[in-house]
C-alpha cells in the first residue's frame, strides 16, 4: 500500500517521482507533496494540505488513509488533486513548527524572515500550488478549492469548525453546502487579511478556501477518527465528485465572524482567558482579553466568545480571537 506519510517521514529520497495505476497519474513534486490527475477531464482543482502545523496529526492520518484509497484504486478519483504535507521536519518531531509558525508566513510574508526552513516551505508550498491551479486550468478544469487541515491546540465547545478567510467576493454556494453537508459544528469568518495558506490560496487564485479544524491536537496514532466521519466523507464526495453526503451532527451550524483580532506586539502581553478554558467560550461586555504597555483588549460587545488564545505566541503574531454570532 502507497504510504504517502510514511515515505514523508521517512525523509528518504524518492527515487521514482511519477508513475501511474489503471484510473490516474501520480507525480511526487516534492517532500510530502503528491499530484494526482484523473485520465478523463474533469471540473475541479483540489488542494487538499495537512501538517502546516507538524503536531496536528488526525488530519494528517485522514489525509493519508483518502491518497492510499486512491492510489489503490478503491477510491475513484474524478478531479485533479494536489495533496500536501506542509512541515514534516516538524511532524517527525511531533512540533507546531520547528522554528517560526508557519500559517502566518503565507502571501509572501515568509521574505520578511531571516530565511528558515519554515520560511523557505511556505514559499515553495506557494509556488507548488501556482504551478498546480495554473496547469489544472490549461487543462481544462473550471472551479478551484483549497481545504487546509488542523486541529487546535485546546479543547474546542464546537469541536469542527471551518475558518473562512476574508475576500472581497461572495463566498460560494458550493462550498458552504459542502461545509454544510461535512457536518461542521461552526464556522467562523474572518474580517482582515491573514498570512495563512487559505487566504493565500483564496487571495491570489480565488480558491474557495477554508481552514478546517478536526479536534484537538494529539500524537499519532491516538486520534478518534470517529469524531470525523463526516469530514472523511465530505472529502470522499469532492476527490470522487459525487454527490455531497446528508448532514449528521447534533445541532445546525453557527456562523462567527471575528471582531478583534488580539496581537501580542510587546514582550510585556499578558492574556487574561484561563488555561483551561475551551475555544468558543464566552466573556461578557467589559471583560479585559489582554492587556501591554498601551494596549488594553475588552470585550466590546455584549458577549464575545474567545478562539485560539494562545499569549506564548511571537512578537507581532495573533494571540486570539474574539468572535460574535453573526
Ligand atoms: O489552537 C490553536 O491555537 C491554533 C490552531 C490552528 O492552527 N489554527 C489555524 C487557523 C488558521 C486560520 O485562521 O484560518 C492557525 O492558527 O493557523
Ligand atoms: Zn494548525
Amino acid at each position: 500500500m502507497f504510504d504517502l506519510l510514511a515515505m514523508t517521514l521517512s525523509g528518504d529520497v524518492v527515487t521514482e517521482p511519477a508513475g501511474q495505476t489503471e484510473m490516474l497519474d501520480w507525480q511526487w513534486r516534492g517532500e510530502g507533496i503528491l499530484e494526482l490527475s484523473p485520465r478523463q477531464p474533469c471540473e475541479a482543482a483540489v488542494v487538499i494540505s495537512a501538517g502546516i502545523h507538524g503536531n496536528e496529526t488526525a488530519p494528517i492520518e485522514l489525509l493519508n488513509q483518502l491518497v492510499s484509497e486512491l492510489l489503490s484504486g478503491e477510491r475513484q478519483l474524478r478531479v485533479r488533486l494536489l495533496v500536501l504535507l506542509g512541515n514534516p521536519p516538524s511532524m517527525c518531531i511531533n512540533k507546531r513548527f520547528v522554528e517560526a509558525d508557519m500559517n502566518r508566513m503565507f502571501g509572501g510574508r515568509h521574505a520578511r524572515y531571516t530565511p528558515n526552513d519554515e520560511s523557505r516551505r511556505a514559499q515553495e508550498l506557494e509556488q507548488v500550488m501556482a504551478l498546480f491551479y495554473r496547469s489544472a486550468t490549461a487543462a481544462g478544469t473550471t472551479q478551484r478549492y483549497h481545504y487546509d487541515l488542523h486541529t487546535a491546540i485546546r479543547g474546542s465547545k464546537h469541536v469542527r469548525f471551518g475558518l473562512l478567510p476574508l475576500q472581497a467576493r461572495p463566498k460560494s454556494e458550493a462550498m458552504l453546502a459542502w461545509l454544510n453537508a461535512a457536518g461542521l459544528d461552526a464556522l467562523v469568518h474572518h474580517r482582515s487579511p491573514g498570512g495563512t495558506f487559505t487566504h493565500f490560496s483564496s487571495d491570489v487564485f480565488q480558491a474557495d478556501s477554508c481552514t478546517l479544524e478536526l479536534g484537538k491536537a494529539l500524537p499519532f496514532g491516538s486520534n478518534d477518527h470517529a469524531q470525523f466521519t463526516g469530514i472523511r466523507r465530505a472529502l470522499e464526495t469532492l476527490v470522487s465528485d459525487e454527490p455531497l453526503p446528508v448532514r449528521e451532527a447534533p445541532a445546525p451550524l453557527v456562523h462567527y465572524c471575528v471582531v478583534q483580532d488580539v496581537i501580542r506586539s510587546r514582550e510585556d502581553f499578558e492574556l487574561f482567558v484561563p488555561a483551561d478554558a475551551l475555544n468558543f467560550t464566552a466573556f461578557s461586555k467589559g471583560f479585559v482579553i489582554a492587556q501591554e504597555t498601551g494596549k488594553t483588549y475588552k470585550v466590546e460587545a455584549d458577549e464575545e466568545v474567545v478562539l485560539f488564545p494562545n499569549p506564548n505566541v511571537a512578537l507581532g503574531l495573533r494571540a486570539g480571537l474574539m468572535l460574535v454570532k453573526m
